[in-house]
């Protein structure tokens, strides 16, 4: 099938060669999709894991630039990049972290050149890429970097709830210094104009988490609440009329009564947010990144070494990114 048009295409990049994201796309090519999904990866990886999973064998076609595919049953498209060593599951091996930082380097040019309408991404792992000596601290900063975008948001979604993150992979004692008015100005704006543009969220209620234990309890615990959050969130609310709520103590913002009403709830760092949503809906949530100059979804758990080749790794949150990615592409055409 012959179809001129790349709002149709979407790339993955597996991650880890010795994780669980190659699990995941062997799992998605079960089903049909609505989309060519092109997956940038080295094909005897896949083909291997397959067989060891015990999968039917795929049928993969090289990718061609000029020509659109849907995903039949037992279907991929493969932009090869060859792993540089050997890869057995579940052992980490530095040599390979170069392929893997290659397939997200194509893959994120191939969305800037508009080659492809989004990118949905496997697990990497942080600390095997740092050992081969490049630093990397996340997909979310290496793809804005790669885009030249100086601000993007992290935000996590599961059915019931949305996080979004103020800061994301970096230390915990640089966190409060981090956290700038101007910087946090910019986050609440780009998520709230992101909310609007790419989930249709026409007027998102943001409840805002405060950085110190209750609060900061009118400065008795923590100044940064008065000297930043409360002066951002008061000047957003009169010049931009924007709907905030906050801040609030993080160990109640996420009761049930406020998690019905708010459409996000912005914490001030990672774990602040995403221990409360990994306990929610671990598995099946998806990480999307706002900012970027293309869309991006991505899994919510990492490369569960100790799954991959055997099976038991879930695609629940690989499948929901690929969904929500594609429903992303849709909401952009409207
Ligand atoms: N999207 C990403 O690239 C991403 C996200 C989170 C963590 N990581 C990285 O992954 C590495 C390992 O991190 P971790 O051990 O903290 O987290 P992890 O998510 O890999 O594992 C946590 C637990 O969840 C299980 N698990 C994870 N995914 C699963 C799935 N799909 N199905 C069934 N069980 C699953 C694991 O077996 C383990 O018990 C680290 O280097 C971390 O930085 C990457
Ligand atoms: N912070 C993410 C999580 O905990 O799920 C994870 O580390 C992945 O982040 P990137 O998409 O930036 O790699």
């Amino acid at each position: 099938m012959t179809i001129d048009s790349k709002s149709l295409r979407i790339i993955i990049t597996p991650g880890e060669p010795a994780g669980i994201g190659i699990d995941l796309v062997a799992m998605l090519a079960q089903q049909a999709w609505p989309v060519e999904i092109v997956v940038c990866t080295d094909p005897y990886l896949l083909i291997h894991r397959v067989k060891q999973l015990g999968l039917p064998p795929l049928l993969l076609h090289p990718y061609q630039p000029n020509y659109v595919r849907l995903n039949n049953i037992g279907e991929l498209t493969i932009l090869a990049i060859n792993t540089s060593d050997i890869v057995t599951p579940g052992i980490l091996n530095v040599a390979n972290s170069n392929y893997v930082i290659a397939t997200l380097a194509r893959a994120c040019d191939g969305c800037l050149n508009g080659e492809f309408a989004a990118l949905v991404t496997g697990p990497v792992h942080k600390g095997i890429i740092n050992a081969c000596g490049i630093p990397f601290s996340g997909h979310t900063e290496f793809l804005a970097e790669r885009s030249k975008k100086k601000m993007v948001v992290m935000m996590l979604v599961t059915e019931s709830m949305r996080v979004a993150l103020a800061t994301t992979h970096l230390p915990l004692s640089a966190v409060p210094r981090t956290i700038t008015y101007n910087m946090l100005h910019e986050v609440i704006t780009l998520l709230v104009e992101n909310l609007r543009k790419q989930l249709r969220i026409l007027q998102p209620r943001v409840y805002v988490c405060g950085l110190n234990p209750h609060a900061g309890e009118d400065g008795y615990i923590g100044k940064e609440e008065i000297e930043v959050i409360i002066p951002v969130l008061k000047a957003l609310r009169a010049v931009e009329h924007y709907d905030l709520v906050g801040p609030l103590p993080a160990d109640t913002i996420f009761l049930p009564q406020y998690i019905q009403e708010a459409d996000v709830v912005l914490a001030m760092y990672h774990d602040q947010g995403l221990t409360v949503l990994k306990y929610q809906g671990f598995g099946s949530a998806v990480n999307i990144t706002f900012g970027l100059p293309f869309i991006r979804t991505s899994v919510d758990h990492g490369t569960a070494l100790s799954l991959a080749g055997t099976g038991l790794a879930k695609a629940n949150s690989m499948k929901n990114a690929l969904n929500l990615a594609i429903e992303m592409v849709k909401n952009s055409n409207v």
